[in-house]
């Protein structure tokens, strides 16, 4: 399995954004996606995992495949940290919650409620949800947002372990991850262009 993405052209509403993307994740890669605010990374990762139609072009995996995390950490707010993960591991079909815990150091939060946790926890227990998916693309926007120094390399740990055993991760972010192996794209130069008008008149008919 790998995530092959074709000649893809993303629009954000109805606006077109970027266009003409290609790139391949295989097994055991990540790719970051840099780019200036307001290029389109957000789009491209949300089309990615089909959360939005493309404009044109493919993206050859199915989205069963993938775990998006996003701003949104799609925490329940009254369930308990471990009761957030077990809901999760049963909306996915996946078991053991202690690799999540541990993943991002949860077992002092376990039993207080999701809603009353800092950003920051409440970050750590939103990607410590990717652990629970058993879904081999993880396709993340600014996963770091919020993060102390520590919390970053515990993420950054968290992938490389994704990474170790086939899976595979494309990040949007504006920080650095320390994940020297990954491959790094520019989403800048596939700027959408503004349409050509073919005949000037027109513009005001
Ligand atoms: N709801 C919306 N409707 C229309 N346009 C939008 C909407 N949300 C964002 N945009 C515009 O779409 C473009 C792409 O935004 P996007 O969020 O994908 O960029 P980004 O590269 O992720 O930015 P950032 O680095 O700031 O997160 C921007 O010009 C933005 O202003």
């Amino acid at each position: 399995m790998e995530l092959e993405v074709r000649n893809l052209s993303v629009s954000r509403g109805g606006v077109p954004v970027l266009e003409g993307l290609s790139f391949r994740l295989a097994p055991g890669r990540a790719l970051i996606l840099r780019g200036p605010n307001g290029i389109g990374k957000t789009t491209l990762l949300r089309t990615v995992a089909g959360l939005q139609p493309p404009l044109s072009g493919e993206v050859g995996l199915d989205r069963e495949a993938m775990a998006y995390a996003a701003h949104a950490d799609g925490i329940k707010a009254t369930l308990t940290v471990a009761e957030n993960l077990s809901f999760w591991a049963q909306v996915f079909g996946t078991g053991d919650i202690t690799p999540a815990i541990d993943g991002f150091a949860l077992d002092e939060l376990r039993n207080r409620p999701a809603g009353g946790l800092s950003a920051g926890q409440k970050r750590r227990l939103g990607l410590a949800r990717l652990l629970v998916t058993g879904r081999p693309v993880w396709v993340l926007d600014e996963p770091t947002v919020s993060l102390d120094v520590d919390a970053v390399a515990m993420f950054g740990a968290a992938v490389r372990r994704h990474l170790a055993t086939g899976g595979m991760a494309l990040i949007a972010t504006h920080i650095d991850l320390g994940l020297d192996e990954a491959e790094v794209m520019d989403v800048g130069p596939f700027k959408a262009k503004p349409p050509k008008v073919e005949d000037f008149d027109e513009v005001f008919l």
